[in-house]
């Protein structure tokens, strides 16, 4: 296969364990020509066409592929692969500042015009990948990484599962995170672009409030939530929340797909890109009461 043959650590002196996934683990690794810091993901290889260990070779190519056609500044680099008896790893553009909602936490005050920055970002990065058809199907806050706290860029992570959307093929049976999957993931219905921006909508309602809309005490009763669109804006936590984003938000958490906001309405959505003072005023009054 094209992936370099010799070993990482001829090359990268491996550190500390970052992050881990379904059948990865992600180190911090350390490039000893140039000195600079890289993620790396070590994927375990299944082993045996029986075995329910390790990563299938086409999930592990088609995660590869959909890296190398991204090139966006909100979505994670990939700048290198090796490949051993048992693993395939991917040397990935380190971020290190963290899980987004980490962040949000530990601030005391934030406001909602820092939020939509923040969304805003999310839905750059998903506009790259839309145009190209290439849906991540696993969005989900610990899938949102800081680089540093200082500039707060956000990355996308995690394109595991990641598809290209071809019209009548997207019968893709499969399931993200419960309470973040949309009612056509539950419906083993097409699932598509649209299955990410569902995923905004719950991830928006979160952030501004420190709540899960459709969590429920078990999985059975979040998908009977999900399929009921059950979720409403509780004035415990909603109180402070602007007209604006709540609007934002109802136009994603829509069960037909064919009426779910795109990537593109978000994006010219005044929550988002105010077009005057007033919106501006609105957003700006608001705090968000994530959890601290
Ligand atoms: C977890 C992770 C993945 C990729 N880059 N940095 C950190």
């Amino acid at each position: 296969s094209p992936y370099r043959h010799e070993p990482v650590e001829d090359w990268y002196i491996v550190g500390e364990e970052i992050g881990s996934g379904h059948f990865a683990v992600v180190k911090k690794v350390v490039c000893k020509r140039s000195g600079t810091e890289f993620a790396a993901k070590f994927i375990r290889k299944k082993r045996a066409s029986t075995s329910r260990r390790g990563a299938r070779r086409e999930d592990i190519e088609r995660e590869i592929s959909i890296l190398q056609e991204l090139n966006h500044v909100n979505i994670i680099k990939l700048y290198d692969i090796f490949e051993d008896k048992q693993d395939v790893t991917l040397i990935l553009e380190l971020v290190s500042g963290g899980e987004l909602f980490d962040f949000i936490a530990e601030r005391d005050v934030l406001h909602e015009s820092e939020a939509t920055a923040f969304i805003a970002q999310v839905l750059e990065g998903l506009a790259h990948m839309h145009l190209k058809n290439i849906a991540h199907l696993d969005l989900k806050p610990e899938n949102i990484l800081l680089t540093n706290r200082a500039q707060a860029v956000i990355k996308l992570i995690d394109f595991g599962i990641s598809r290209k959307i071809e019209d009548g093929k997207n019968e893709i049976q499969m399931l993200g995170t419960p309470e973040f999957v949309a009612p056509e993931v539950i419906a083993y219905e097409p699932l598509g672009l649209y299955t990410d921006m569902w995923a905004v909508g719950v991830i928006t309602y979160i952030l501004l409030s420190g709540c899960s809309p459709f969590l429920g005490d078990n999985k059975q009763e979040t998908f009977a939530n999900i399929c009921a669109v059950d979720f409403s804006f509780d004035d415990e936590f909603f109180g402070n929340t602007s007209d604006l984003a709540k609007d934002f938000i109802r136009g994603l958490l829509v069960k037909h797909p064919g009426r779910r906001a795109s990537v593109t309405d978000c994006l010219s959505h005044p929550w988002i890109k105010p077009i005057n003072d007033r919106q501006k005023e609105e957003r700006k009054e608001a705090k968000t009461n994530l959890e601290r």
